[in-house]
């Protein structure tokens, strides 16, 4: 089971979660998001990791713009969290990961045809892209993500608390996290200890 650890900030958090297990760790480089990075302060956090790969994730941003940010901060995937068409994913330089909010533009089919390596399915919140902090209908979404054939994140709320009905529900590719690392809209070493403590005693 992998877990990306989304809205790195800081080299002290990103070092943690390298240092907890995490598979992935994400930068936000979606203005307006409180947990935008500038492209120069995520490439001074991705030149010190040593095994985590990197992700960076965009919001409808022009692909020539995706394509100069991956290559200055050294990603090795672009999550796409808009609504990008494939056209716009095939223009992309690094492996997508394509990001659907179940209950607004999720859907199994379209998902499987879009040219991306991995699925993450969020929570939709009206107004908002995405980072809520609130989990979906787990119940009632499982069968529906179920459909999809591609590897599959589950994102959206996901706490050390809750990830293992979470896996459970799903039994997905990996868990993204974001909002449930943090203390006072900080990262804070300890919740990423903890929600990677949980996760290995699912293992
Ligand atoms: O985190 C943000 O601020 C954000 C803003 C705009 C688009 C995407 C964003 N986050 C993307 C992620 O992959 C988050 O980890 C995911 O939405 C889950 O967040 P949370 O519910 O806080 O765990």
């Amino acid at each position: 089971m992998r877990v990306k650890m989304c809205g790195m900030q800081t080299l002290a958090a990103a070092r943690a979660a390298e240092a907890a297990g995490a598979d992935y760790i994400g930068f936000i480089f979606a203005q307006g998001s409180r947990r935008y990075a500038a492209p120069e302060t995520a490439h001074e956090i991705a030149r010190e990791m040593q095994r985590v790969k990197k992700v960076g994730v965009f919001v409808d941003a022009p692909m020539a713009e995706v394509n100069r940010i991956a290559d200055a901060v050294g990603l090795d995937y672009v999550q796409l969290h808009g609504h990008e068409t494939a056209e716009m994913a095939r223009m992309a330089e690094r492996p997508v990961i394509k990001a659907y909010r179940y209950g607004d533009d999720f859907d199994a089919e379209a998902a499987n045809v879009y040219p991306a390596e991995i699925i993450l399915v969020d929570s939709y919140v009206k107004g908002a892209a995405g980072g809520t902090g609130l989990a979906f209908h787990w119940q009632e979404a499982a069968r529906e993500i179920a459909r999809v054939t591609k590897p599959v994140l589950i994102a959206g709320g996901i706490t050390a608390a809750n990830v293992r009905e979470a896996v459970e529900t799903f039994h997905p590719f990996g868990i993204d996290v974001s909002g449930g690392l943090e203390e006072d809209g900080v990262k804070s070493k300890a919740k990423i200890t903890a929600f990677m403590e949980a996760v290995c005693a699912l293992r």
